[in-house]
């Protein structure tokens, strides 16, 4: 995204800072701290309940935290709607698949460029000739980009509501990468694949990151240890909505805290061939 503001690799992206989130006496997160730095994969783990999905919904925007700062490039976005961050470069995919079963391939990846799309009827009498050559030009290579790095050109056509689950779920990232994110938000994009399906969708995610055409920034949330210490440049741990340890996966993997936390639920030294 050309911008005035653009940072570079290895500079803060997205931090939160202080972040408290009560429902009643329900305590979801107690002053988290985190920062991910441009061009990096950063997961966050943590047992069930530990505040990942509040975590993600206070950075997408669903959910207003009752203290602490969010910014994005250095400026907060504490006020910002769902909307207003997806223009500023922030996809989301969602736990469960969140397709237009009805619609084609091809289809839902375009819906994913709306927020692009300027509308009213001032923007609307603006919009004209080459400038909206040029968008369409764009879209129609943005679409043809994803769907060949995600392998669907046999099923473009097709409507989603008919395709396996692992499909659906590949339909989903190439929706959310049809807005040309600069950060990605992938919440549990493992969950109920089979292995074959895992392993594809885990090198999806490594292009997405490490292709200079894409090299979107990626925070991931994810059970799978196996792939969130094969992928991750950095792993955040959350327990009971604080913060266990932020580090490499070697430094996550021999945390004995981090074991404590996860003993009897994952097998935290578990590797993929
Ligand atoms: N809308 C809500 N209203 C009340 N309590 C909530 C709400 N959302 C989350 N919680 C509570 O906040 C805590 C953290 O939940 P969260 O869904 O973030 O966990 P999680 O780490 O995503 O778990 P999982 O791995 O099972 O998805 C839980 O105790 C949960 O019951």
């Amino acid at each position: 995204m050309g911008n005035a503001d653009e940072i570079k690799e290895g500079e803060a992206l997205l931090e939160l800072e202080g972040i408290h989130m009560h429902f009643g006496k329900v305590a979801a997160l107690s002053g988290i701290d985190l920062t991910i730095r441009k061009g990096e994969i950063h997961s966050v783990i943590g047992p069930n309940g530990a505040g990942k999905t509040v975590m993600m919904n206070i950075i997408s925007g669903l959910y207003r935290p009752q203290k602490g700062a969010i910014r994005y490039r250095g400026r907060s976005i504490n006020s910002l709607k769902p909307y207003e961050r997806a223009k500023l470069g922030m996809a989301r995919t969602f736990q469960k698949v969140e397709v237009f079963g009805g619609m084609t391939v091809l289809d839902n990846i375009r819906l994913g460029r709306h927020v692009h799309y300027r509308s009213g009827i001032l923007n609307g009498a603006l919009y004209l000739g080459k400038t909206k050559k040029e968008e369409i030009e764009h879209r129609t290579f943005i679409e043809e980009e994803i769907i060949d790095l995600l392998e669907i050109e046999q099923i473009r056509h097709k409507p989603v509501g008919m395709l396996p689950y692992g499909l659906q779920k590949r339909v989903e990232l190439g929706r959310a990468l049809a807005l040309e994110p600069e950060l990605l938000i992938l919440d549990e994009p493992l969950a109920g694949l089979n292995l074959e399906e895992v392993e594809d969708m885990a090198r999806f995610i490594l292009d997405v990151n490490e292709e200079k055409r894409w090299r979107v920034t990626c925070l991931l949330v994810e059970h799978d240890m196996g792939v969130v210490m094969d992928l991750s440049n950095r792993v955040f741990v959350l327990n009971f909505g604080n913060m266990i340890m932020d580090g490499t996966p070697e430094e996550v993997q021999n945390n004995p805290e981090v074991i404590k936390a996860y003993l009897g639920e994952e097998d935290l030294y578990a590797t993929r061939a």
